[in-house]
């Protein structure tokens, strides 16, 4: 098997720049096997992309790492803490640095978008005055590029790319640093997918944020991720920057990257890139 791993080994995996370190992860559903001794290093301040084929445990893994999905074996640690039991105090403390965006923007239906974002603020700040938690929760909404009336809204009356940036706003609702979007822009036609790139790779430069990004899709690969990680055999078997998952000969990897689809994104990211130098 082909790895590559720009990421220094698990010695020194634990120094600041790592956010992520995931070391020897097992995750198992009775007989089936997920992920075995799986490993995965992010770094501070970057978007990863987790890409892989349907099924290889992308989700599983990001509910590993926040604490959703306990494994049969292996080490998690975010923000230098384990993550794995720990009493519900600590584990809180760590819960309130990262924010979720699930697939489908997993809102509240009965809610409208503005109580959606106020959920997890009076969850870890159940004292908060009212004013003020309304105040927060319209400048998320707002933020994420939705207009202010979209927050007395339910989310039945929001087109599929506005639940995903309300879901968005809820996930920014107590200033992560760490930000896990899962399928963000699935179900999104082109442009709306575009927009929603854009939106994350600006909120990550403004905010400073730390992305961990499920994703099926080559453009935002392209245009917004810093490296990305590929789960294939029960594990990750490459980190890396496109380029360099490219001079892999993984079967997996080939046909993903330089199939018609890959090679669609080449182009696309092209034409962005040359529109963008003829501003
Ligand atoms: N709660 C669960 N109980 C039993 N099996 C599960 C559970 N959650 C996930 N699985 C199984 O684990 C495997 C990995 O699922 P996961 O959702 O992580 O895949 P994925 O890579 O995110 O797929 P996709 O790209 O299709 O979303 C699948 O075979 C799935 O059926």
């Amino acid at each position: 098997m082909t790895e590559l791993r720009s990421d220094p080994p698990a010695a020194d995996a634990r120094d600041g720049d790592h956010i992520i370190c995931v070391r020897g992860l097992k995750n198992a559903f009775g007989e089936q096997v997920v992920h075995e001794n799986l490993d995965l290093d992010v770094r501070r301040g970057e978007i990863i992309g987790v890409v892989g084929g349907s099924g290889t445990g992308k989700s599983v893994l990001m509910r590993s790492i926040i604490g959703l999905q306990h494994p049969v074996e292996g080490q998690i640690e975010v923000f230098g803490e384990t993550t794995l039991d720990r009493e519900e105090t600590e584990a809180v403390e760590i819960r309130k640095r990262w924010g979720v965006l699930f697939q489908g923007g997993a809102l509240f239906s009965t809610l409208t978008v503005s109580e959606n974002v106020q959920v997890p603020i009076k969850e870890f700040y159940p004292r908060i005055d009212r004013t003020l938690l309304a105040e927060i929760a319209s400048y998320k909404v707002v933020m994420t590029g939705l207009s202010a009336d979209a927050g007395p809204k339910y989310p039945s009356e929001l087109s599929g790319g506005m639940k995903k940036r309300a879901g968005l706003a809820r996930a920014l609702a107590l200033d992560p640093e760490l930000l896990f979007l899962d399928e963000p822009t699935a179900g999104l036609d082109p442009i709306g997918a575009a927009a929603f790139d854009e939106l994350t790779k600006s909120l990550q430069r403004t905010l400073g944020l730390t992305v961990f990004l499920i994703t099926h899709d080559l453009d935002t690969l392209y245009a917004i991720c810093d490296r990305v990680a590929v789960l294939a055999d029960k594990k990750v078997i490459a980190v890396g920057t496109i380029p360099e998952l490219l001079a892999l000969d993984h079967p997996w990897i080939q046909e993903y990257f330089n199939g018609p689809r890959g090679r669609a994104a080449v182009d696309s990211a092209e034409r962005a890139d040359r529109k963008a130098s003829m501003r």
